[in-house]
């Protein structure tokens, strides 16, 4: 079982390493695939370069055998929809695996603006974990209300529905709650401030080298 975690990751964090480890840990998976956003249509464009953000995700998957980041969206001059991504890893994957779209609690909230997006539980089951700051995704008053029939019909509690078939589930992860952001983390080291512990290392010195998010950032 494949997990697919999405992102701008402008730049990568602690927020998002802890996510993926968590889940895969959570439900079993054998490997996550970190895939950066390309040109998002979603939200105003990134703060680095496609280039510079998957050179962050190749460092920061470094080191953890399950981890890989996946070019595919830099390098591609699409939109950058989900839903194709998850299309193309269908191709190439075959009918039966199953796969894990990994969201954050915000990402899960805003789905029903996301293109085609009653077909993605055709292509994947959903992995849903909190996010500070966010209402908890089983909080159904939260919920838009097609989304939250979804989360009726399509809720399981045993990660072995998850294994059993290869997409149309949606499954809460419990994980530790890490209150980081890229934005606070680009707020930081444009004023100045340390970054360290909110993200790796070796992430960080990269940022460094490469002089990224010098400036006041546009949030
Ligand atoms: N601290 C966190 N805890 C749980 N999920 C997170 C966390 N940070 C990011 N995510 C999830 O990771 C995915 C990619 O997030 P993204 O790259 O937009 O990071 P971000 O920190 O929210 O960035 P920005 O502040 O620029 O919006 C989303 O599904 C998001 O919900
Ligand atoms: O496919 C869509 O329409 C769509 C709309 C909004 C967000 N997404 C994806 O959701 C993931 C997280 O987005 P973000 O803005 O939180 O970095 C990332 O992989 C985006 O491509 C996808």
């Amino acid at each position: 079982m494949i997990g697919i975690l999405g992102g701008t990751f402008d730049p990568i964090h602690y927020g998002h390493l802890r996510l993926a480890q968590e889940v895969a840990e959570g439900v079993a998976l054998n490997a996550v695939r970190f895939i950066p956003t390309g040109k998002p249509w979603h939200r105003a464009p990134p703060h680095a370069s496609g280039c510079h953000r998957l050179a962050m995700a190749r460092l920061a998957c470094a080191g953890n055998p399950l981890f890989w980041a996946d070019a595919r969206e830099v390098a591609s001059q699409a939109p950058g929809y989900t839903v194709d991504t998850l299309s193309a890893l269908r191709q190439e994957l075959g009918q039966d695996l199953p796969l894990c779209l990994i969201l954050g609690a915000d990402a899960f909230l805003g789905l029903t603006s996301w293109h085609r997006w009653p077909l993605l539980f055709e292509l994947a089951h959903i992995v849903v974990a909190q996010r500070p700051g966010f209402p908890s995704p089983d909080d159904q008053a939260g919920l838009p209300p097609a989304l939250a029939a979804q989360w009726r019909a399509r809720r399981v509690t045993d990660t072995a529905a998850l294994r059993n078939t290869a997409a149309g589930h949606i499954y809460l992860q419990t994980i530790t709650a890490l209150n980081i952001s890229a934005t606070r983390i680009r707020a930081d080291l444009a004023a100045g401030r340390s970054a360290r512990y909110l993200l790796p290392d070796i992430v960080l010195d990269y940022i460094h080298r490469n002089r990224l998010y010098e400036r006041s950032p546009q949030q």
